[in-house]
């Protein structure tokens, strides 16, 4: 039998478990070129400045990477029940394989984990395929990461690259991502208890703690285990131990640091060796004896039972990474030192205590918070915590000592473990019932998922609506639906007053322009559209056609609350860069599209707040849209001007046997809501034939959705086809528009 076969049946027998064979070339490659030597340094936020300090960009080594990532997923393929199992991939060497796993099984349940940091928005964009593996891990239905910090820096990731923002809700975070919510956990991963409470347990554990007393009577310890990496802060730890000793002539003699540095294979690890071997040769020759070694490096693998024997015996535990995601030296301390019994320590503490110094830059600093938290790169700040754990009285050293071990013992890997697939099946429970396809080439490969009555509107459906229905009422929004919301210039286009013409060129047909732009901005732009009905600022300004008068059905006459608001809305214009005013005859707006857009969303909440506070007893609302804040007078909505224009045609015994309605921002959902009511309340009303449409995908109060702007034109030149063939000729005859560059 071959090897592979060998250890394949081992893997499956002993421990469930299907290998993936890389062979050794692709393995360099992905392992040791794109995870270690790209991904790993930029995920602890060390740019490729230097090329021997972190490997430049290598496209052969993305490749790799993508192939290992598809092997991983053509294996899960092979053996998942895609209906019933959960799928839970680990850490940054697999953020491509959600998107592969995803595009073989749309419904499939997928859970992704970081161990490692994620870096600061600033870092991460450097990454050339950064869209591809932030992408790639969308495709997951619940994102992990051990802190707040890391979390916090995708979800800007997110929000700056692909424009994703994320919302909470009952304490959870979720993003939208084209109908599917991909949530966020946030969870640092624990320790096993079980496994360390055995090894405690075994008689050669005994055996080595006898043998560490015995070796280090009389003395305190100190203790440091880490990979032996550019970023575990060894050095930066043997030189605050140095400064102790200088400053504290009271240590010398008694004071031991024991540094058990393992042994890694990264290039960089002789480098490091040479200046750690150098700083504790320099202060053993200072502050040591014949008999005496201030720092005693242990530069080899140590077993897992010498090891916990140590934490046994060690006074106070040290990490000072400078960064780091998953480390779980501290947590494994603590359990060593609450140990099974008493005789802790070599220094005679009986009780269950410990001091814990920790680097604030470590995955686990926030969940130890009787820990003493250090900046690694400020010696003094390390050396006196030192100093600090040491002298602390013992009845501190078990309070704090109680308190990690409360948190450690509770928060086990089993915990994490049933925390993180607790969250995992309650985000998925309606996977089964949901209506999903799948969109994009590549990497930008994602899932549809609409909810049983959300659909796409059908082209064909619409049109033969329109085509076999006589009085027509279409309502659009403008932002967003009939130009993008990107586009720098918003005046319509001559497509767009073209289409319009060809609309209400129509008798069949009554067409309005429901938006919230001001009256003479909508009067300039549409212009050119004689029969055209314009709605501004939300419909507190209506006008049938051009000929006639604006009117208002508002009788609001109190607009004292924007000499209130104006000041408000000027502050925080001040202080958020590229934010402005736009001041209208009867709403006031704060836009920040050209603000940073962490910050400008951030802002933007705080002044709803701050708004609302101001405007408890005043007539206006405070609403927000894309990239807005807007103040309005209450009562005004785009769901009483489309109440308003249906109950008209019904009152005038001519109630529409079609209904278009679409838009794309939050004020468009109240022309949703208002029209599904009056609908209900009119069945005298025969409506056959109702269209409410959000552009985009994401939760609506509309039946359908389209796309995007181009798809919205592209259904209204369907409709006009007929009206442009034997009324637009204009147009046609000089080229503004052709058929091809529409369809
Ligand atoms: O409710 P709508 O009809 O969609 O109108 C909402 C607002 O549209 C305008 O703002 C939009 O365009 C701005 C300039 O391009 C852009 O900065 C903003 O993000 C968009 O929302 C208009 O200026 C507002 O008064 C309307 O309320």
């Amino acid at each position: 039998m071959s090897q592979r076969k060998r250890v394949t049946r081992t893997l499956l027998e002993k421990f469930n478990c299907v290998p993936v064979f890389v062979a050794s070339d692709l393995r360099r490659k992905y392992l040791d070129g794109f995870c270690k030597h790209q991904l790993w340094p930029l995920f602890h936020y060390m740019l490729p400045i230097i090329p021997d300090y972190g490997e430049r960009f290598d496209r052969s080594l993305w490749q790799a990477y993508v192939t290992v990532n598809v092997m991983f997923a053509n294996t899960v393929t092979e053996v998942i029940n895609s209906e019933e199992d959960y799928v839970w991939v680990h850490d940054y060497h697999l953020m491509a394989l959600p998107t592969f796993i995803r595009r073989r099984f749309f419904k499939v349940k997928l859970g992704f984990f970081l161990h490692t940091p994620f870096p600061a928005s600033d870092i991460y964009m450097t990454l050339p395929v950064r869209e591809e593996i932030l992408r790639g891990l969308l495709n997951a239905d619940l994102i992990g990461f051990q802190t707040f910090d890391y979390a916090r820096h995708f979800l800007s990731c997110c929000s700056r690259m692909l424009g994703i923002h994320f919302k909470t809700q009952r304490g959870y975070i979720g993003l939208d991502y084209f109908g599917r919510t991909v949530g966020i956990k946030i969870l640092p991963v624990g320790i096993h208890m079980g496994r360390l409470m055995d090894t405690l347990g075994y008689s050669e554990t005994q055996a080595k703690i006898d043998e560490l007393k015995t070796q280090y009577k009389d003395k305190v310890i100190i203790l440091g285990v880490d990979d032996l990496d550019i970023f575990q802060g060894i050095s930066l730890k043997l030189l605050a131990m140095e400064q102790l000793l200088k400053e504290n002539s009271k240590w010398r003699g008694k004071l031991v640091m024991v540094q058990i540095a393992n042994p890694t294979s990264t290039q960089e690890v002789i480098e490091i060796q040479d200046e750690i071997r150098a700083s504790v040769m320099h202060i053993n020759a200072e502050f040591g004896t014949e008999e005496y070694k201030p720092v005693v490096l242990i530069e080899q693998q140590v077993s897992h039972i010498e090891r916990t024997a140590y934490y046994t015996v060690s006074d106070c535990c040290i990490v000072t990474a400078v960064r780091d995601g998953l480390n779980l030296i501290p947590y494994e301390y603590t359990v060593c030192r609450h140990g099974s019994g008493s005789g802790l320590g070599v220094s005679g503490a009986d009780s269950k205590q410990s001091t814990l110094i920790i680097s604030e830059f470590i995955g686990c600093s926030p969940s130890l918070s009787g820990a003493i938290r250090v900046n690694p790169w400020n010696i003094d700040d390390v050396s006196g915590a030192m100093h600090m754990a040491l002298t602390m009285p013992d009845t501190e050293k078990e309070m704090r000592h109680e308190k990690h071990y409360k948190y450690v013992s509770t928060h086990d890997i089993a915990h994490w473990v049933r925390s993180f697939m607790g969250d995992l099946k309650n985000g998925t429970k309606s996977h089964s019932e949901r209506r999903c396809w799948g969109i994009g080439l590549g990497f930008r490969f994602r899932i549809v998922a609409l909810d049983a009555g959300f659909r796409k509107l059908s082209l064909e459906h619409i049109t033969s609506a329109y085509r076999r229905t006589k009085n027509r009422l279409i309502l659009l929004d403008y932002d967003g639906t009939m130009v993008p919301c990107n586009s720098i210039d918003k005046t319509p286009t001559l497509e767009v007053i073209s289409l319009l013409n060809a609309l209400c060129a129509d008798s069949s047909n009554l067409v309005f322009i429901v938006s919230g732009r001001s009256r003479d901005v909508l009067h300039d732009w549409f212009a050119p559209c004689k029969r055209l009905g314009l709605s501004a600022e939300h419909g507190f300004f209506n006008r049938w056609q051009q000929d006639q008068e604006w009117t208002s059905s508002m009788c609001i006459s109190d607009f004292d609350w924007k000499e209130v608001v104006y000041p408000v809305l000027q502050c925080y214009t001040e202080s958020t860069d590229g934010s402005s005013i736009e001041a209208k005859e009867t709403a006031l707006v704060w836009h920040y599209q050209d603000a940073d857009p962490d910050f400008g969303s951030w802002q933007a909440r705080e002044l709803r707040v701050h708004l609302e506070r101001i405007l408890a007893n005043k007539p206006a609302v405070v609403k927000s849209g894309h990239c807005i804040v807007e103040v309005k007078p209450q009562g005004v909505s785009k769901g009483t001007v489309a109440e308003e224009l249906l109950l008209s045609q019904v009152k005038a015994g001519n109630p529409p046997d079609f209904l278009l309605c679409i838009g794309d921002d939050r004020s468009d959902e109240d022309m949703f809501e208002s029209i599904a009511t009056a609908v209900k309340g009119f069945p005298e009303a025969s409506l056959a034939d109702v269209f409410a449409c959000t552009v985009g995908q994401k939760p609506s109060k509309a039946k359908y959705y389209l796309e995007d702007t181009v798809e919205v034109l592209k259904m209204l030149h369907e409709f006009s086809m007929p009206s442009l063939l034997q009324e637009d000729h204009e147009w046609r005859n000089h080229g503004v528009f052709s058929c091809s560059k529409l369809c």
